[in-house]
């Protein structure tokens, strides 16, 4: 893997429209489709170990192709054989005190992904219960659904449905997981200073 691009604080856009207020290294094994912005250097170098992460990717796939009842492999085909880790920086004091979600709803474009957080008690991570809403967008999601907070437990990660499985495998069997991350708790007026590192693999085709 190398690095493919570096987006900066409030760069990138969610649904093309909400900026995503956190800085994010990717490295991926093809670059074809990246114009490349080299990440600041100290950023990447502190991250690199985590790539045995990806290990996990094949495994895992295995066992969602038996969960699924799958008859075909979900990983292998070359067209979905692809893979790229986002390290996420989310800093609550390049935040301001408006805005509540260091990540609002959305869905990941993968297969798969693999979500690996250091462990807090209040991570911020949530995930829409879907039988709370008819909605079927991520913004829509985002504003009807109940959410449920997932703690960030040791030695586990989070296996989240991406929107390609969804479209591999139909709505009526998997859906894919619209999650968001809340930012530290506000006190009054008063913002609570919080760093959030997280590492997202996004398995199978992302950016589609
Ligand atoms: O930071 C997190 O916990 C979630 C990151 C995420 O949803 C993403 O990178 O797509
Ligand atoms: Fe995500």
């Amino acid at each position: 893997m190398r690095t493919s691009g570096y987006s900066a604080f409030d760069t990138e856009r969610v649904r093309g429209k909400t900026p995503f207020p956190k800085e994010t290294v990717y490295y991926t094994k093809s670059v074809d489709n990246y114009h490349y912005h080299p990440p600041p250097s100290g950023f990447q170098s502190s991250v690199e170990e985590f790539q045995h992460w990806a290990n996990l990717r094949s495994p895992l796939s295995g066992i969602l192709s038996t969960i699924l009842d799958m008859t075909e492999p979900l990983l292998g085909m070359p067209s979905l054989d692809h893979e790229s880790l986002g390290v996420n920086f989310y800093d609550s004091d390049k935040l301001g005190c408006d805005r509540v979600y260091f990540s609002p709803a959305h869905m990941d474009s993968s297969i798969f992904t693999i979500l690996i957080r250091a462990t807090e008690a209040c991570d911020g991570l949530e995930i829409a219960d879907l039988s709370t809403t008819e909605k079927l967008g991520s913004e829509g999601i985002g504003l009807d659904a109940s959410f449920i907070s997932v703690p960030a437990v040791p030695d586990e990660v989070i296996v989240m449905a991406g929107t390609r499985l969804q479209r591999l495998l139909g709505k009526g069997k998997v859906r894919a997981c619209v999650h968001r991350v809340r930012s530290p708790m506000k006190t009054g007026n008063m913002c609570i200073a919080n760093e959030r590192l997280s590492l997202a693999i996004f398995c199978g085709p992302p950016f589609k």
